[in-house]
Formats: C-alpha cells, structure tokens, sequence
C-alpha cells in the first residue's frame, strides 16, 4: 500500500541466531494472526530466521498463504563450489527469500566482513533476485567524534559500488548504530532522522533524487514498542530492523502496528 512518502514500511525481525525451527514456525503463526489483514497490507512485515529455519517457515507461509516476508541473515558471494558452511544466493532464491540481510554489524565485527565483502553480498543478492537489507552503522567512537554521517555514507557508497540503477532503486538500507544494537541504547529519533537522511542525500548523489525517494531507509538498534512510534515518525525512517523485540510476536506486531500509523496508513 502506498503511504504519504509512496514508501510502504518494512518491519523486519532479525532473528539472530535465536529459536528452533519449530519455535521459528510457532512465532510466524503468532506474527501473522496477531496482525490483521489491513495492517499487513499497510505495513511489510519480514522475518530473518537462521537458515535451518528458513525452510520450515516457507512451507507455512506458502502453505497458509501468510502475507509475512522472510529471508535470510547472511548470504554468500560464492555461486557454489567448495565453501563450508556457506549458503548460495540460488539456495535462498529457491526457498522463495524476499531479502538477505548484509553488512550486518555483527558479520563485520565476528566474522571480519569489510565493505568489499558486503558490495559483493548486495550483488549476490540482486544476481538472485533477492534484495538485499544494506547494514551500515558507526561505533561509539565515530558516534562520539561527531563522524557518524560520514562514516555511514561512506559504508553505503562502498557496499552499492558497481550496482546499476535498476538493481539499487530495490535495495533496504538500514542504519543500525553499532553502540545502540542490544544495549537498551536507542538513537533518538533525531539521530536516526540525521543519518536515514544522510543516506537517502547519498543515494541521489550516487543514482539520482527519483531512486532515492524510492530506496526504503529503516533503523535498527533496540527498537522497541515504546521507542518504535517516534523513531517511524522521522520522514527518512521508513521502518525498522529489529533484533529482540522480534522474538516476542507481541512486541513485533506493535512494532509493525505503530510504523504503519507513522505511514498515514
Ligand atoms: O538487526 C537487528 C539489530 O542488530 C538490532 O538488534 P536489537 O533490536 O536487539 O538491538
């Protein structure tokens, strides 16, 4: 559905590496009938299971026709081949993913991923007609140097490097400061404003204007049913990416509840 800035909200729920697939199959049934009809048109809302779990939650969501989106937290920039513990972008396409989460801040910080990792994670992604939730965040010292725009807008150039127009004007990018992901530290909403706006002014000086009113901007950092009303409230914010709050279908569905009416909708 088309809201006052024609962006439908995401609210994603990144669930990390949290519940069993029959606990991840439980929760999409709770999200689904506690959401009605309108709402989940109003709003998208995704969930970001573990791979082995991604399969089980398909089969519901095809099965009962849910109007949940899922996809994955991670995705590999390997076509097939040799890569232990990796799962393909075919893989996931075939499992019906709407989106990949890359960039996460977790990924760069545990597992070494730098910005060239993750433009080639984007472009793994697209070349499977997955898109891909774009994660870019400052720590607590770029955040206390006052760098956290540039520092941002410099992970969004460097992860949409070489993606043509077409592809970008899909991408989700999300801004999640590192200092505020499972701290119970929220940015303000002013904060999220600045730098969500921040990265859609990058956006059109790296496309156009055009694609990036089009581009959805969502933050993440423990957001939650108290915090979710004012943070969707920014212009820039178009939703969010949530991490705990996610697990609980409750919490979620106010999450989504509470973007929706931020969107007019
Ligand atoms: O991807 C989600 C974020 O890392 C936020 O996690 P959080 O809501 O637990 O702070």
């Amino acid at each position: 559905m088309a809201t006052t800035s024609g962006r439908r909200p995401l609210v994603a729920g990144n669930w990390k590496m949290n519940l069993t697939h029959l606990e991840a199959i439980a929760l999409v049934q709770k999200i689904a009938f506690t959401l009605n009809e309108k709402e989940l048109t109003a709003v998208e809302a995704a969930v970001l299971p573990p791979f082995v779990s991604i399969r089980g939650v398909q089969t519901l969501i095809d099965g009962d026709q849910l109007d949940v989106a899922y996809g994955a937290q991670d995705i590999s920039v390997h076509d097939s081949g040799a890569y232990t513990g990796e799962v393909s972008g075919a893989m996931l396409a075939k499992l019906g993913c709407r989106y990949a989460v890359v960039g996460h801040s977790e990924r760069r910080e545990y597992h070494h991923e730098d910005d060239a990792t993750v433009n080639a994670k984007a472009k793994a992604a697209f070349k499977n007609g997955i898109v891909p939730i774009v994660c870019v965040g400052e720590g607590l010292d770029v955040r206390e140097a006052d760098s956290q725009v540039e520092h941002c807008t410099a992970q969004l150039t460097a992860a949409m490097e070489g993606i043509p127009a077409d592809q970008a004007r899909n991408v989700v990018v999300a801004y999640e400061p590192v200092w505020a992901i499972g701290t119970g530290k929220t940015a303000t909403p002013e904060d999220a404003q600045e730098v969500c706006g921040a990265l859609r002014d990058k956006l059109t000086d790296l496309y156009s204007g055009d694609l990036a009113d089009a581009v959805r901007i969502i933050y993440g950092g423990s957001v939650k049913p108290d915090n979710a009303a004012a943070l969707a409230a920014q212009p820039d914010v178009d939703g969010s990416l949530v991490g705990g709050a996610s697990l609980d279908g409750e919490q979620f569905a106010a999450i989504c509840r509470f973007a929706r009416g931020a969107a007019g909708a």
